[in-house]
C-alpha cells in the first residue's frame, strides 16, 4: 500500500532506498550497482543538461561523441593518472564466442579516449582555445557499496575537455565552469554547496588542481562531492605531446582542463530534500510543478468539476508550468494526494463543489502542507508566486540546515567529538599531505575514515600563530573535514 514504511530520521539508508522506488524515480536492476531511471528522473536530467547544455554554448564550447572503448596501450599511457583507478575499469574480453587478442576497456572517463586526437588536432595558436564538452555514459566497476544515483557502476555525465595556450585561461575557465555547477546546485536543486579547493591527497592525481563544489547530507553526516572542475596543467599535454606553436614560434604545450557533473546531482537533491511522506522536488527540476485533483461529490456538479480542471491546467501550461489533471477515476482524491506527495510535485491544486462555487481553488504546498484558496481569476499569478516561494524557501530550509551542521574545531579532541556528532568540520590545517593520510588513518572504522572536503574558496580569518588541529604545526588555511560519500 501506500506510505514509507521506513522514517527518514531512524532509517535514512532504508527510506533512502524507498523513496526513489516508491517515487518512480528508480527501479533496481538485476546487476548488482546498475539502476533503471525512470522518466520521473530521467526528466531532472534533462532540465539540468538544457540548462547547462545553454551555458556552455554561450561560452563557445561545442558537443561530441567519442568512443565507449578504449584501447588498453592508451588507457595505460601515464601511470599515475590510472593509478589506484586500474581495478574499476571493466573490460571487454570477448565477442560471442571469440576471444579478443587485444582486450578493450569500457570508458572510466575520457581522457586518454580523447588526447591523442587533441594531439592531432592542435597545431598552431590558431587551434587555441579547444574545447569540447560530451554528454554520456561511463563505467567505473566500483566495490563499495551501491546507493541509486549517489554510486553506481555505470552513470550519465557531461565531461568537459579544453585545451588553452596560457595557464590564465585555464584558471579562468575551471571557475566559470564551478560557477554553473554552483548554479546547478543552488539555483535548480535548491541545495547549498560550498565551492573549494581539493587538498593534494583529494584532488585528480592528473592534474594539477582540483575545485569542487562540496554537498552536505545532514542525516548522515556526510559530505559529498557534488561535481569537479579540474585544472590538468600540462601533465596531459606533456603524456599526449599536445603542443602548439606560439606567437612567437616557440614550441609550446597547451593547458588544459576537464570537469564533470553526473546523475550523483539527483541524488544529493533526494537526500537533502525528501520526507516521510517521500520525494520532495524544487519547482526548477520538477517534471511536474502542479497536480490538479478534481474531487467530485456524489451528486454535486461533476462535469463542471472536471471541467474546470482542464481549464486550470490548461491556463498553467499556458503560462509556461508543468501541470496536469489527475482524473483517473478508479482512485480516491486521498489515494491522489498520497501518490503525488510521494512523487515530491510542489503543489497540489484540489477543486471540489465548494471551489467551483466560490470560482476558487484549493493549493497545497508539498514542503510545508500549508493550505490557501486561490481565485480562479488569479490563478497563474498566484501559482507563479507560490512556486518561485517553495523553491526559496527549500534552498532556506536546506541551508539552514547544513548550517547548523558545521562545526568549527581548533583541536583533535573536538575534531574527533564534531565528527561523532556527525558534523562537517572546519578546522585549521597545516596543509601537508602525510597529515592528511594521519587523519584518515586514526579515523578507520566502519563508518568510513574522515577526509579532507575541500579548503573553501572563501576563508575565515586565520590568526597569525594558530596551530593545525592535528600536527599541532602551524595552520596555513581554513578546511573543510568529514566523513563522505
Ligand atoms: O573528474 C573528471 C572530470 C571529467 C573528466 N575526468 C576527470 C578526472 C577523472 C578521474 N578518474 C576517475 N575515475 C577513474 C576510474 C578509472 C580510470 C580512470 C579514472 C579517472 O581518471
Amino acid at each position: 500500500g501506500l506510505g514509507l514504511s521506513h522514517k527518514k530520521d531512524e532509517n535514512f539508508g532504508e527510506w533512502y532506498s524507498e523513496v526513489v522506488v516508491n517515487g518512480e524515480m528508480i527501479e533496481y536492476y538485476d546487476i548488482s550497482g546498475c539502476y533503471i531511471l525512470r522518466p520521473w528522473a530521467m526528466s531532472i536530467w534533462e532540465i539540468m543538461h538544457n540548462f547547462f547544455d545553454a551555458e556552455i554554448k554561450k561560452m563557445n564550447i561545442k558537443n561530441c561523441y567519442f568512443p565507449l572503448f578504449v584501447s588498453e596501450t592508451v588507457l595505460q599511457k601515464e601511470k599515475d593518472h590510472i593509478e589506484g583507478f586500474a581495478p574499476e575499469v571493466a573490460w571487454v574480453t570477448k565477442s560471442g564466442e571469440t576471444k579478443l587478442d587485444v582486450e578493450i576497456a569500457i570508458r572510466p572517463t575520457s581522457e586518454t579516449v580523447m588526447y591523442p586526437y587533441f594531439s592531432k588536432w592542435i597545431r598552431g595558436h590558431r587551434d587555441l582555445p579547444l574545447r569540447l564538452n560530451q554528454w554520456c555514459n561511463v563505467v567505473r566497476w566500483e566495490f563499495s557499496n551501491p546507493t541509486p544515483f549517489i554510486r553506481s557502476r555505470e552513470f550519465l555525465w557531461q565531461e568537459g575537455h579544453t585545451a588553452f595556450a596560457t595557464k590564465e585561461e585555464a584558471d579562468t575557465e575551471v571557475l566559470d565552469i564551478l560557477e554553473l555547477y554552483r548554479r546547478i546546485y543552488e539555483e535548480f536543486l535548491a541545495v547549498p554547496v560550498i565551492k573549494g579547493k581539493k587538498s593534494e591527497h583529494e584532488k585528480f592525481a592528473g592534474g594539477l588542481y582540483t575545485t569542487t563544489v562540496e554537498a552536505f547530507v545532514p542525516n548522515t553526516g556526510r559530505g559529498v562531492q557534488g561535481a569537479t572542475s579540474h585544472c590538468l596543467g600540462q601533465n596531459f599535454a606533456k603524456m599526449f605531446e599536445i603542443n602548439f606553436e606560439n606567437e612567437k614560434g616557440e614550441r609550446a604545450m597547451v593547458w588544459q582542463n576537464s570537469w564533470a557533473y553526473t546523475t550523483r546531482t539527483i541524488g544529493v537533491m533526494i537526500m537533502v530534500h525528501g520526507d516521510d511522506k517521500g520525494l520532495v522536488l524544487p519547482p526548477k527540476v520538477a517534471s511536474l510543478q502542479v497536480i490538479v485533483v478534481p474531487v467530485p461529490y456524489k451528486d454535486a456538479d461533476t462535469q463542471g468539476i472536471f471541467d474546470a480542471c482542464a481549464s486550470t491546467v490548461k491556463s498553467l501550461n499556458e503560462a509556461g508550468f508543468r501541470a496536469e489533471a489527475d482524473c483517473r477515476d478508479n482512485y480516491s482524491p486521498g489515494w491522489k494526494y498520497s501518490h503525488w506527495e510521494m512523487k515530491g510535485v510542489p503543489l497540489r491544486i484540489e477543486i471540489g463543489p465548494k471551489d467551483l462555487a466560490n470560482k476558487t481553488v484549493r493549493a497545497v504546498r508539498r514542503d510545508n502542507s500549508s493550505k490557501s484558496d486561490i481565485p480562479m481569476a488569479d490563478l497563474t499569478e498566484e501559482v507563479k508566486v507560490m512556486l518561485d516561494n517553495i523553491q526559496r524557501s527549500l534552498f532556506d530550509a536546506a541551508k539552514q540546515k547544513r548550517d547548523t551542521c558545521i562545526q568549527t574545531v581548533y583541536n583533535w579532541e573536538e575534531f574527533t567529538e564534531a565528527l561523532s556528532q556527525k558534523k562537517m568540520i572546519l578546522a585549521p590545517w597545516c596543509d601537508e599531505e602525510e597529515e592528511e593520510k594521519n587523519v584518515k588513518a586514526k579515523t578507520k572504522g566502519e563508518m568510513g575514515a574522515a577526509k579532507s572536503l575541500c579548503s573553501p574558496f572563501e576563508q575565515p580569518e586565520l590568526p597569525e600563530g594558530t596551530l593545525c588541529f592535528t600536527s599541532g604545526k602551524p595552520a596555513k588555511k581554513w578546511t573543510y573535514w568529514g566523513r563522505s560519500y
